[in-house]
């Protein structure tokens, strides 16, 4: 069985994080492990408390798995601090690993700052340029390269300067614009858009995280990176489709509904 990494935060929810994370590689047939960063306490309204983890359990964390399991691939999201994009930095150099899916997280649905402010210099320098693809929505976009993206011609512009500031490949998501959510892939020659259809719900906890991770989980299972990408749209999408209408807030995305489809565990009328 090939195997996937999440570095991330845990989201007491279960719809985001490391929860969605380990989800994700579970319904897609990889074997799903995780080095936690943060733990938050968060529902589908809001996040509570943070308590971020100590760097040097985070290392060991790292280690434990790379000195003992074959990593296939690595998808990183909330890190929280400078000394937590310090620690996975060096931690990742040591142990190479030939795909790794950068999910830039800095601010929740609801608001709440998963990023320090003074670390993002440290994920422009340190991060982005080792990542094999980073996949920013706009606000983070537009965090990274200090421009409004308001546009689909910002969009193409957007990725050119996270090339210029280091980085590989670029999936741009394309969410936070008004009307469809069509997201731009940019293998550092030439763009693809992948469109999408806007599904009109407020269950969207954690798509950003569960889309990074089927690129994860895809990848690993050695599809290119853009059939990965292509795949993991059409995973998200029918996740969101048939996303779960609990708590008050945005409800989480449905991770295994291609799976009960399959075993005839859904009611199709
Ligand atoms: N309402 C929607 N209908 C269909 N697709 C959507 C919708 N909202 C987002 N998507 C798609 O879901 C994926 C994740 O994008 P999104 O912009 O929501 O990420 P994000 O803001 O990073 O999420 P998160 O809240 O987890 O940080 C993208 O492919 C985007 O186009
Ligand atoms: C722990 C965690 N990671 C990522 C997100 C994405 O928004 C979230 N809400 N919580």
């Amino acid at each position: 069985m090939k195997t996937a990494l999440t570095i991330a935060g845990s989201d007491s929810g279960g719809g985001a994080g490391i929860q969605a994370d380990i989800k994700t590689f579970s319904s897609l047939g990889v074997f799903g492990m995780s080095v936690i960063t943060a733990v938050t306490a968060q529902n589908t309204m809001e996040v509570k408390s943070v308590q971020m983890i100590d760097s040097q359990i985070i290392s060991d964390q790292i280690s434990a798995i790379f000195d003992d399991i074959h990593v296939d691939a690595v998808k990183i999201g909330m890190l929280g601090t400078k000394e937590n994009i310090d620690v996975v930095a060096k931690e990742l150099n040591i142990y190479r690993t030939e795909h790794i899916i950068l999910d830039p997280v800095m601010i929740s649905k609801g608001g709440h700052h998963l990023l320090q402010q003074n670390a993002i210099d440290a994920l422009k320098e340190k991060l982005l340029p080792m990542v094999t693809l980073i996949t920013p929505n706009i606000p983070e976009a537009e965090s990274l390269t200090d421009r409004k993206i308001c546009t689909i011609e910002d969009m193409y512009t957007a990725c050119l300067k996270l090339q210029e500031l280091g980085a590989n490949k670029i999936l741009l998501k394309g969410g936070h614009l008004e009307g469809d959510p069509n997201d731009l892939f940019f293998d550092g020659h030439h763009f693809t858009w992948l469109p999408g259809k806007r599904i009109h719900t407020k269950n969207v906890h954690g798509t950003g995280c569960t889309l990074s991770s089927a690129i994860t989980a895809f990848v690993a299972q050695e599809e290119t990176l853009l059939s990965a990408v292509k795949k993991a749209k059409d995973y998200i999408t029918i996740a969101i489709q048939h996303s779960l209408e609990l708590g008050s807030g945005h409800g989480p995305t449905n991770h295994f509904y291609h799976l009960y489809e399959r075993a005839g565990l859904v009611d199709n009328k």
